[in-house]
């Protein structure tokens, strides 16, 4: 098994509530609610911890709210190396409606101190040499500059740890121009990256090919229920999802990447790799929280996701954005 280290610059406690429809302006009486400790790095490590690796949780965390976090880490056993910071963890409010609708509502979290990105880079320092590869996952609290996230991909690269890469906006243009080895976009990053809308997976392709000139050897983008298109060395690989019943799709997309990293450093086939990541992630999306291996309706999801060279034959080529 591998040794994994996850960076998140912005933790948070995911506030999730299950609710039938909402009725905006009026009191909405809710069903399942749930407070748990995230962010997409420690999503990501989350997952790859139950899949039996040794994971590392790294990045930034507010001192005034850590208590949580430090529970969690303990109880999932992954090695905490947070840098403290200032300031209280950012609290995001996960709206699942009966019928699959999902609103976030993201904070801005703690300011990142000015020595925010060198008590990392020290920290990194050390961690790297433990680490086979890098995630770095979610957005920047403020403060923290655009550049940051490319200092730290260059850093884990040139230490020669493959980073896979998981941010938006500017942060993910950044990043991108220091080579991270991958990146798992969905379509709207994608497109705020290509400055361009992405309404089918044609366009998906077009600027996954604009991205693999900017030397990324990997691109994962994930397009919700449309499934996965990964672009490798090897050419292009489209998913597609099996028919689940849709609670909430926070955490898919980290457990998608996951997924993917537990296959990749596992050795498997391409298809291989994307049929597992895709059906764990399709899991994740029957429930509150990351995605599950040891779901028992896992083994039939994974049975009924399918993977094809892309373009293949009968492709509409649709996106249901
Ligand atoms: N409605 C759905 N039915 C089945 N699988 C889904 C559905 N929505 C998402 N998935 C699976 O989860 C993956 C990730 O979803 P999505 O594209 O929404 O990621 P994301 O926006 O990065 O998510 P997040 O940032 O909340 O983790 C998809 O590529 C797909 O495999
Ligand atoms: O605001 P960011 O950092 O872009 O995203 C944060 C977040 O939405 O991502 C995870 C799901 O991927 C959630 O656990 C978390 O609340």
């Amino acid at each position: 098994m591998a040794r994994i280290l996850t960076i998140t610059l912005n933790p948070a406690l995911d506030l999730s509530v299950e609710t039938p429809p909402l009725t905006l302006g009026e009191v909405n009486r809710t069903g399942h609610t749930l407070i748990e400790p995230a962010g997409k790095g420690i999503n990501v490590a989350r997952v790859l911890a139950r899949l039996g690796h040794s994971v590392t949780v790294a990045g930034l965390l507010g001192d005034a709210n850590p208590g949580p976090f430090e529970r969690l880490f303990e109880a999932e056993g992954l090695e905490d190396r947070f840098v403290r910071v200032p300031g209280r963890n950012r609290i995001n409010i996960k709206i699942a409606e009966a019928g699959g609708r999902v609103t976030d509502l993201n904070g801005p979290g703690f300011r990142a101190p000015e020595t925010a990105l060198q008590s990392l880079e020290d920290r990194l320092e050390s961690l790297l040499p433990e680490c086979d590869v890098v995630v770095i996952g979610g957005s920047l609290p403020d403060g923290f500059l655009p550049s940051g996230v490319a200092e730290l991909v260059q850093q884990a690269s040139e230490a020669g740890k493959p980073v896979w890469l998981d941010t938006s906006g500017e942060g993910l243009k950044a990043g991108i121009e220091a080579g991270p080895f991958a990146i798992k976009p969905n379509t709207d990053e994608l497109a705020g990256w290509a400055g361009l809308p992405i309404n089918d997976v044609a366009a998906v392709e077009t600027t996954v090919a604009r991205l693999r000139t900017h030397g990324v050897s990997h691109v994962v983008v994930s397009m919700g229920a449309d499934g996965v298109l990964w672009s490798s060395p090897s050419g292009l690989l489209r998913s597609r999802v099996p028919p689940v019943s849709l609670v909430s799709t926070v955490g898919a997309g980290d457990t998608l990447l996951a997924g993917m990293l537990h296959g990749v450093l596992g050795g498997e086939r391409d298809e291989a790799v994307l049929r597992y990541a895709t059906a764990l992630s399709a899991e994740c999306v029957q429930h509150i929280g990351v995605g599950d291996p040891e779901a028992p309706d896992f083994p039939s999801l994974l049975q009924q996701t399918r993977v094809q060279p892309w373009p293949g034959q009968n492709n509409t080529g649709e996106i249901r954005l």
